[in-house]
C-alpha cells in the first residue's frame, strides 16, 4: 500500500506563511482548541470596489479552523466548510478572526469560526469539518 504523504509547514502558506510574499501573513495565536488573529485587509484583496473578496474571507475562516485544530495537537485537512457571509467587509477595516475546535470522532474535528469588525459586528461565520491526518510530534 502507498504510504500517505506527511503534511509539512514551510512558511509559505498563502494565509499565514511568513515567507510568502503574495500571502496574507495572518498571525494566529492558538491554544486549547481556540485560535485568534487580528488584521487589516487592503485593496489588493477586494472583489467589488472597496469590498473584500469573499474567497479571502473563506480562506481566513478555514485557516482559523485549522489553527484551532492544530492547537488540539493534530494536522488536519478541511473536508467541508460552510460559510455564512453576514455583512460586507470594507477594505481597510480591522478584523478579529476567532475559531473553536473540538474532536468529535477519532478522525474528525468540528470547528466554528467567525470574523468580527472592530465594532463587534459579525462579518462572516463558518462551520468546518476537519479530518485528522496526523498527530503533531512535540519537538
Ligand atoms: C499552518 C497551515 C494550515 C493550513 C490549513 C489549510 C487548510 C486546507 O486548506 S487543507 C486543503 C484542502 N482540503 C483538502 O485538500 C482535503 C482533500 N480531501 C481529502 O483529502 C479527502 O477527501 C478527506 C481526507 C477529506 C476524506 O477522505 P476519505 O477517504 O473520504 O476519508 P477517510 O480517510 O476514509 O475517512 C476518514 C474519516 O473521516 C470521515 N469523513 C470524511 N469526510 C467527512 C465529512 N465530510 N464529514 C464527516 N466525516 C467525514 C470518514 O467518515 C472517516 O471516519 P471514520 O474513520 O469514523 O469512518
Amino acid at each position: 500500500m502507498e504510504k500517505e504523504e506527511t503534511l509539512r509547514i514551510d512558511n509559505y502558506c498563502f494565509v499565514c506563511g511568513k515567507e510568502n510574499p503574495k500571502g496574507l501573513k495572518a498571525k494566529f495565536i492558538s491554544s486549547n482548541g481556540k485560535a485568534k488573529a487580528e488584521m487589516i485587509l487592503y485593496k489588493e484583496y477586494q472583489g467589488y470596489s472597496g469590498i473584500i473578496h469573499g474567497g479571502i474571507i473563506a480562506a481566513l475562516l478555514d485557516e482559523a479552523c485549522a489553527y484551532a485544530g492544530i492547537s488540539l495537537g493534530y494536522y488536519t485537512v478541511t473536508a467541508e466548510i460552510k460559510i455564512r457571509y453576514r455583512k460586507t467587509l470594507k477594505v481597510g477595516e480591522k478584523i478579529i478572526i476567532e475559531a473553536f475546535a473540538e474532536q468529535i470522532k477519532s478522525k474528525l474535528i468540528q470547528a466554528k469560526a467567525q470574523i468580527k469588525d472592530s465594532k463587534d459586528t459579525i462579518i462572516a461565520e463558518a462551520e468546518g469539518k476537519l479530518i485528522i491526518k496526523e498527530k503533531i510530534e512535540k519537538s
